[in-house]
């Protein structure tokens, strides 16, 4: 797994000696790579052929609190994932579709979400913007903009600047690569 808290184990970008004892140097990941790494890992449930989207929230005491993707109503079967702009509106995905914010929010785990933070893969639409503030939500932080409805994401700024959400990019430095063989314990002899 890459260390994106710094290459360095100290985090003074010095190179780090090999350690002298047998206990291997751990690799510890920064706040906002895990978070968005589980909200990047609930993406990949979703069935939604074209944009996968993941959400995760924290508590003020980094407790991830809710984790959703986009993905139609619970126990709908039929619904369509067109996106084809051809078809009948009744016959594309974006009337029926539940966007990973609002499934974040709705598979919550504690009693309320005040103070919670949002990590998003992609910037929130200004239906989840007002979703996000009434959760009392109080910082929002998202990957990609698509920017092809510059319209709701013009309103969703909007809203979230006038009520001081801080609105923050995440831009990593570097991939999280999971190595499974990695996480293979042995007991020591
Ligand atoms: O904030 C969002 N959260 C979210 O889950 N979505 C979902 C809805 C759709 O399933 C998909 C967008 O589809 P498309 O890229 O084909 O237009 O992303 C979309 C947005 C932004 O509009
Ligand atoms: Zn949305």
């Amino acid at each position: 797994m890459a260390s994106p808290s710094g290459s360095s184990a100290d985090g003074s970008g010095k190179a780090q000696e090999a350690p002298q004892t047998s206990e291997k140097a751990r690799e510890v990941l920064a706040d906002d790579y895990y978070f968005m790494g589980i909200a990047g890992l609930a993406a990949k449930k979703s069935k939604d052929p074209m944009t996968q989207v993941g959400a995760c929230i924290v508590n003020q005491e980094k407790k991830i609190v809710g984790v959703g993707y986009n993905g139609m109503p619970r126990d709908s079967k039929n619904l369509p994932w067109s996106r084809n702009a051809e078809k009948e509106e009744a016959e594309r995905k974006y009337l029926y579709v539940c966007h990973a914010e609002l499934n974040a929010i709705m598979n919550k785990n504690s009693a309320d979400l005040k103070g919670c933070t949002m990590y998003v893969t992609l910037f929130p639409c200004n239906e989840c913007a007002k979703l996000i503030l009434q959760a009392g939500i109080k910082e929002v932080v998202y990957f990609s903009e698509k920017n092809d409805t510059p319209a709701s994401t013009a309103a969703s700024k909007k809203m979230l600047e006038d009520a001081a959400v801080p609105l923050r990019k995440f831009e990593p430095k570097e991939a999280i690569v999971i190595d499974f063989s990695k996480l293979q314990h042995h007991s020591a002899k």
